[in-house]
């Protein structure tokens, strides 16, 4: 999790001096950001130089704009390589925009496809660290670790090192360091590959329980196979977001032929919503 509080990063000051091509109008470029919006960015372009001679620079952003609202579930999809991660690392400070502007109002986690732990901590040293580096007492540290580890199922690998644990257990260490401390808007990405169904079905309890208390989460993923978890879902192609309708979903496949919870979700609808209605 990145902590980033009230921050304003422009792109356009930090990269050749060139003004921003923001055409937005003179309450937009101004810090304060309107009703419940938490984060806005707008005019967000990157370019990736090519590592290898003679080869081509991939233009990954081209003037993407968005807005996350206090208390929403916002999904963002879009095909492999299309620049989510990019757009999510551009929003939560991890990577300069080449030109554009965003502006967060309080504290943003991030949760990123890759964890970013550290292999020879155990689960609770990770707890520890990360806690720590946000401001936590230990008495908080320890309250997060024991109701996150409980309601994502992880308790019994508090003393396993994160080189021990399996795939989607890491995943659920990773996205707990980033809801520990409690942020105002929440950036997951991809945050549920490697869940089981239980894990699934508890992490949407969890993003739940934080948009009722009027966190914002926003919510990376390949294909939304449940529409009805999302307030709104953007899609991200050709470098720009564009609002994604039922209708636009209508003529879509369902189902993700990959399965977004690498296969717990494989006994189908019916029995999934049994589960759920049990859970
Ligand atoms: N550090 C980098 N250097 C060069 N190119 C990069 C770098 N990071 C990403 N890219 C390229 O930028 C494009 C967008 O990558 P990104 O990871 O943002 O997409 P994505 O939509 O998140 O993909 P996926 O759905 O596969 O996770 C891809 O073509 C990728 O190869």
């Amino acid at each position: 999790m990145v902590n980033i509080g009230n921050r304003v990063q422009d792109g356009s000051e930090t990269s050749d001096g060139r003004e921003s091509s923001d055409e937005s109008d003179g309450d937009e470029s101004s810090d304060e950001l309107a009703g419940d919006v938490v984060v806005r960015g707008r005019n967000l372009t990157k370019t990736y130089d090519s590592p290898l001679p003679f080869t081509r620079s991939v233009e990954v952003l081209r003037g993407a704009d968005l807005d996350v609202r206090a208390g929403e579930i916002l999904g963002i999809v879009g095909e492999n390589g299309s620049g989510k991660s990019t757009l999510m690392k551009t929003l939560v400070g991890a990577m300069e925009p080449d030109d554009g502007e965003v502006v967060v109002d309080g504290v943003a986690g991030w949760c990123p496809q890759d964890p970013l732990l550290y292999d020879r901590l155990t689960v609770a040293e990770t707890f520890r660290l990360f806690g720590t580096a946000y401001g936590m007492t230990g008495e908080e540290i320890r309250d997060a670790r024991d109701r996150l580890a409980d309601r994502l199922g992880f308790e019994e690998f508090l003393d396993y090192r994160v080189d021990q644990l399996s795939g989607g257990n890491r995943q659920k260490v990773n996205l707990s360091v980033a809801v520990m401390a409690d942020p105002d808007v929440l950036f997951l990405d991809e945050p549920y590959t490697g869940f089981d169904w239980q894990t699934y079905l508890a992490f949407w309890g969890l993003t739940d329980e934080l948009t009722d208390r009027g966190i914002a989460v926003a919510v990376i993923s390949h294909f939304v196979s449940e529409r009805e978890r999302f307030d709104r879902i953007l899609e991200l192609a050709d470098g720009r977001l564009t609002d994604v309708t039922d209708a636009d979903l209508a003529d879509r496949p369902t189902e993700d032929p990959r399965d977004p919870t690498g296969g717990a979700n494989a006994k189908g609808d019916q029995s999934a919503r049994e589960a759920e209605t049990d859970a």
